[in-house]
């Protein structure tokens, strides 16, 4: 699986609120581009973190990105993937809706109930890991299942988990010219944190878009 992560901080490394409410730090540049990379991929994935704060559709937005996916003969919109390892992913969240097709990856200690309930909303629940999301397994499904690049849209729990998991190819990085500051506001790598063997990265590019700047990275 070829894995690109794409997010959006501010100069302070902030990906949204200490209340964890969204903030907008792209401009329309760097939401185009984001679409683009959508349209290159085969899903988009975030942590169920996002499905609660955000409610993303994760859909293309520019219709010639659909018809050329149905030119070569795929689906018009990436899957969606939300991992969520106790299946909280509400029924009515917008991931779950017809416009593509949703895989949510849950633990072997998601409830049944909610594990059904999904299922009947139009979801494929993909099983992998005891009591948190084992994304090599995860991803060795999705593989199966005809997935081979994924783009991942945060948030820092989950973009976290697969440094540590050595996952991630590429990572773009829109940095907005804004603070937001707050210590418990996420950042681009949550989770437990490294304290040795930290990732490192390959600087690709830099390159000025709207008020900010976009860096690219490829993964050692
Ligand atoms: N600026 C951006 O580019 C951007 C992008 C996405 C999200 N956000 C923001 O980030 C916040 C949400 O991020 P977050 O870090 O709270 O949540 P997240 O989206 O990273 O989801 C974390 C959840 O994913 C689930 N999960 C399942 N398997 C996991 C695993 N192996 N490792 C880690 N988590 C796993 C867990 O239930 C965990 O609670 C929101 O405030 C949102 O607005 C910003
Ligand atoms: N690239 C980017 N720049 C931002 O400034 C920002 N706040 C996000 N946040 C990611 C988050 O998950 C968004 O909610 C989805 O990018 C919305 O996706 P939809 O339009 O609903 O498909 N992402």
């Amino acid at each position: 699986m070829h894995v690109v992560v794409n997010a959006a901080a501010s100069v302070d490394g902030k990906l949204s609120t200490r209340r964890r409410e969204q903030v907008k730090i792209s401009g329309a540049d760097d939401f185009a581009r984001v679409d683009r990379v959508r349209a290159d991929s085969d899903a988009v994935l975030v942590g169920v973190g996002t499905v609660l704060a955000d409610d993303p559709h994760l859909t293309l937005d520019d219709e010639t990105y659909r018809d050329e996916r149905r030119a070569d003969g795929r689906d018009p919109n990436p899957a969606r993937v939300v991992a969520d390892s106790r299946a909280r992913t509400p029924t009515d969240a917008r991931i779950v809706d017809d416009a593509a097709t949703t895989y949510v990856l849950v633990s072997e200690s998601a409830p049944e109930d909610r594990v059904a309930a999904l299922e009947r909303a139009g979801a494929t629940v993909v099983v992998a890991g005891e009591t948190r999301v084992s994304f090599p397994e995860a991803f060795a499904e999705l593989e199966r299942r005809g997935v081979e690049r994924t783009m991942v849209e945060g948030g820092g729990e989950v973009i976290f988990s697969l440094f540590e998991d050595g996952l991630v190819d590429e990572l773009s990085l829109y940095v907005g010219s804004v603070v937001v500051g707050g210590r418990d506001a996420p950042t681009l790598a949550d989770g437990e944190g490294f304290v040795a063997d930290f990732p490192t990265l390959d600087l690709r590019g830099v390159e000025r878009v709207d008020d900010g700047v976009l860096l690219t990275y490829d993964v050692d």
